[in-house]
């Protein structure tokens, strides 16, 4: 209630007085003394009016008599103390006794004044505890604001979201809030005195060093810079801090001892603040991880692989070297997604990324570039063999079966291959070109590895016509089908015809299957392509059979998108029915590819069409993958010698080795056996020698057409005739 009172504001206002007495004369003439003397008086006659006053009014001094009726001077004393505890007090009193003036100066009093007073004495006396009332008002004042702006800076200071900090001249901490324990588990006490390397990141201390020391550092130009502070205990729990520091001008800070108040005496030179940014830092290597990788299998994604190609690209223009890109595509993956799942989809995705990332030296970048797709950088290779060998460490690294669950799954890999910088001399062309190799893989089989060449490569606008061209082509029956003759090695007999599609273009003349197949199998007119080949080879061939060939075999080549198509034997059986050809006189041909791509469906099919009575050959044989042990199993009839062999029996007998031993497993296995691409009679009788059953290549003829061949027959039924 006292300090609702009004109060003096300033000590130049007179100080307020309550003169208290309970004899009015002695009260009006200490009043009137006063009075003259500058003070406020008041007057309370007796110790009632002496409360009921102190009740209702602040006073600077109480001059007071001690014996006073029924509430006395001891009264009005306690009241006071009560009420207004800063007012000062001071006795008038007749009593002298030392008893009364000890209980008086107990009891608060100031100072004793004894009746009858001097009047000069008595205003020195209350000139002296005006003065020390007003000096210890004026110091309490001051007090109690330094109180409040010193809880007001500290609270400022400790709820600051940021850490403050203040460092010596060696940079050691002088003062650190509270903050500092909430972010990294210090105590301010704990870190006064050390210097900042002790929570500083070390991979960060000489930058911070230099922030600190630079010359143009000042408090109008502080440095920020973002560092790593260790968290208290485990060191490896580092966070991110955005730390503002500038040098403190003396002029701005002159309390500058003993800043954290812990006796250390160290003088502030730097203020600081350190926002913690580790949650944006976090964010930011998220969003930038995310746009660089892909999330599944935590690879580089498209955009990076692109930056890193660039990269190696220049490094091999100025170095002279050559660097390659694969383009992997997997093989089965999308049955296995679709039947399964994406979740073993995903998980199957992450099971190959590891396979393959154990196949590769630091330096290559592996990249997913979508789907099933994965890219490649080799850089710094010496040549072709160097690729080719870790292609081949590939695509054996993904054979083997992955265990999704109880599921065992078998998938593949066709990669394509482009070198810089033979196969293109820029990013774009690189991976355009090792795509397309990839694509021929996929047309040839799959599972295997192909370099791009320029006869690969169509341009898009070239493209484009061309798939225009082969729709119209297949509309207007602009397909022609020749054929190759296989010839027995014993008797010189035409004992089976090859069918080979080659399309009279109105324009561009006769093409052959390496300028338009690889198009029909992306576009997927191969389906068509291969009806109206199969259809007319039938009719032609059907027509030499009846007309006294009665054993003359027909071989079609089928493409890997037919054989795969779940109703391929329906499709075959239904072609043949319509055209009327003997089954038996039907040979197809596969690659080894084809049939480990996916070895039960395949094999499936090759049993239904071999109780059909279709032969089965393995084309190109040599060239693929296969295991042994499955075409032992399968119904297979015969084996086709890839020309790539036949063609080394030119160089003599350590270069026939694969010939000699295909030869020799064939009958082991006892398969017949084309050798291809025969063109001289140093392969052929070589293959006669070594027990090769069939031949088929240039020394006999080329694919002609079913004119020619119809001639061909013709004369060879009347040498037959003539002969026999
Ligand atoms: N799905 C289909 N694929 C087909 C069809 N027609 C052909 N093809 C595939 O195209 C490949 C290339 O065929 P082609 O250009 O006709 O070449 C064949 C022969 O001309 C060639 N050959 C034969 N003998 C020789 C020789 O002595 N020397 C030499 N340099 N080349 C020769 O080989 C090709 C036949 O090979 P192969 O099939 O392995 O017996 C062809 O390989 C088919 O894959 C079709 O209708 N559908």
């Amino acid at each position: 209630m006292a300090s609702e009172l009004t109060k003096r504001t300033s000590p130049s206002e007179a100080a307020r007085i309550l003169v208290v007495d309970d004899e009015p004369r002695l009260v009006d003439a200490l009043a009137s003394l006063l009075n003259s003397c500058g003070y406020d008086v008041t007057e309370a006659y007796g110790g009632n009016q002496a409360c009921e006053l102190a009740d209702t009014s602040h006073y600077d001094l109480a001059l007071i008599d001690l014996r006073m009726p029924e509430v006395d001077g001891f009264a009005v004393m306690a009241h006071f103390e009560n009420r207004q505890p800063e007012c000062g007090i001071i006795v008038i009193s007749g009593e002298s006794s030392f008893t009364a003036v000890s209980r008086a100066l107990r009891r608060g009093a100031l100072d004793y004044i004894r009746k009858p007073y001097d009047p000069e004495e008595l205003i020195a006396t209350v000139k002296g505890v005006v003065g020390k009332q007003t000096l210890l008002k004026a110091h309490e004042d001051v007090q109690g604001r330094l109180e409040k702006s010193e809880a007001l800076h500290r609270y400022i200071v400790n709820s600051s979201p940021d850490i403050v900090f203040m460092l010596d001249a060696h940079g050691r901490f002088c003062f650190i809030n509270s903050k500092i324990e909430s972010l990294l588990g210090y105590k301010p006490a704990e870190l006064c005195g050390k210097h900042f390397r002790h929570i500083l990141d070390d991979r960060d201390v000489a930058r911070g060093t230099y922030a600190l020391n630079a010359p143009d550092i000042s408090a109008d130009n502080p440095r920020t810079l973002e560092i790593r502070l260790k968290t208290r205990g485990s060191r490896r729990a580092n966070r991110y801090f955005e730390v503002t520091a500038f040098p403190i001008a003396p002029q701005s800070w002159t309390h500058n001892s003993n800043t954290q108040g812990d006796g250390s005496g160290h003088k502030a030179c730097y203020y600081g603040t350190a926002r913690d940014v580790t949650e944006r830092k976090e964010a930011e290597a998220f969003i930038n991880f995310q746009a660089y990788h892909d999330l599944l299998t935590r690879l580089p994604n498209r955009a990076l692989f692109k930056d890193r190609l660039e990269l190696a690209i220049t490094h091999a223009r100025r170095a002279k070297q050559k660097l390659a890109v694969m383009f992997l595509d997997l093989d089965r993956f999308k049955v296995i997604n679709d039947t399964l799942g994406h979740a073993m989809g995903d998980r199957l995705l992450q099971s190959v990324t590891q396979r393959l990332e154990g196949c590769l030296r630091k330096g290559d970048t592996l990249s997913r570039f979508g789907g099933d797709e994965f890219t490649l950088l080799l850089p710094s290779i010496h040549g072709k063999e160097d690729v080719s060998q870790i292609a081949r460490k590939l695509i054996k690294t993904l054979k083997a079966p992955f265990q999704l669950d109880e599921h065992q799954v078998f998938i593949g890999v066709s990669i394509g291959i482009a070198v810089y910088p033979e196969a293109g001399s820029n990013m774009d062309q690189l991976i355009q070109n090792a795509d397309i190799a990839m694509y021929h893989v996929k047309a040839r089989g799959k599972d295997s590895y192909r370099f791009f060449s320029e006869s690969m490569s169509i341009d898009s606008t070239h493209r484009l016509d061309l798939e225009r061209d082969l729709r119209m082509a297949l509309e207007r029956s602009e397909l022609r089908v020749f054929y190759q003759p296989q010839v027995c090695a014993s008797t010189n007999r035409i004992v089976g015809l090859e069918a080979l599609v080659r399309w009279q273009h109105p324009e561009r003349g006769l093409l052959y299957p390496r300028d338009f197949l690889g198009l029909a199998e992306e576009t997927k007119l191969i389906g068509q392509l291969s009806e109206q080949v199969l259809n007319q080879a039938c009719k032609d061939v059907g027509h030499w059979v009846r007309s006294g060939h009665s054993d003359l075999r027909l071989a079609v080549n089928l493409s890997p998108i037919e054989v795969e198509h779940p109703r391929f034997v329906e499709t075959l059986i239904e072609r043949i029915n319509a055209n009327d050809f003997p089954p038996g006189n039907l040979e197809i041909e596969i690659t080894e590819n084809v049939i480990m791509n996916d070895l039960e469906q395949i094999s499936q099919k090759l049993r239904e069409l071999a109780s059909l009575n279709v032969r089965i050959a393995i084309d190109d044989f040599g060239t693929g993958y296969s295991s042994l042990n499955y075409i032992h199993r399968l119904p297979i009839h015969t084996l086709k010698v890839d020309q790539s062999f036949v063609k080394a029996i030119r160089n003599g007998a350590d270069d026939a080795c694969i010939v000699n031993a295909i030869v020799a497993m064939a009958h082991g296995l006892k398969l017949q056996i084309i050798a291809e691409g025969v063109e001289t009679i140093k392969q052929l009788e070589y293959l006669r020698a070594l027990g090769c059953h069939q031949i088929q290549g240039f020394f006999y003829g080329p694919a002609q057409s079913a004119a020619d061949i119809n001639n061909l027959l013709m004369q060879t039924r009347l040498q037959n005739a003539v002969s026999g």
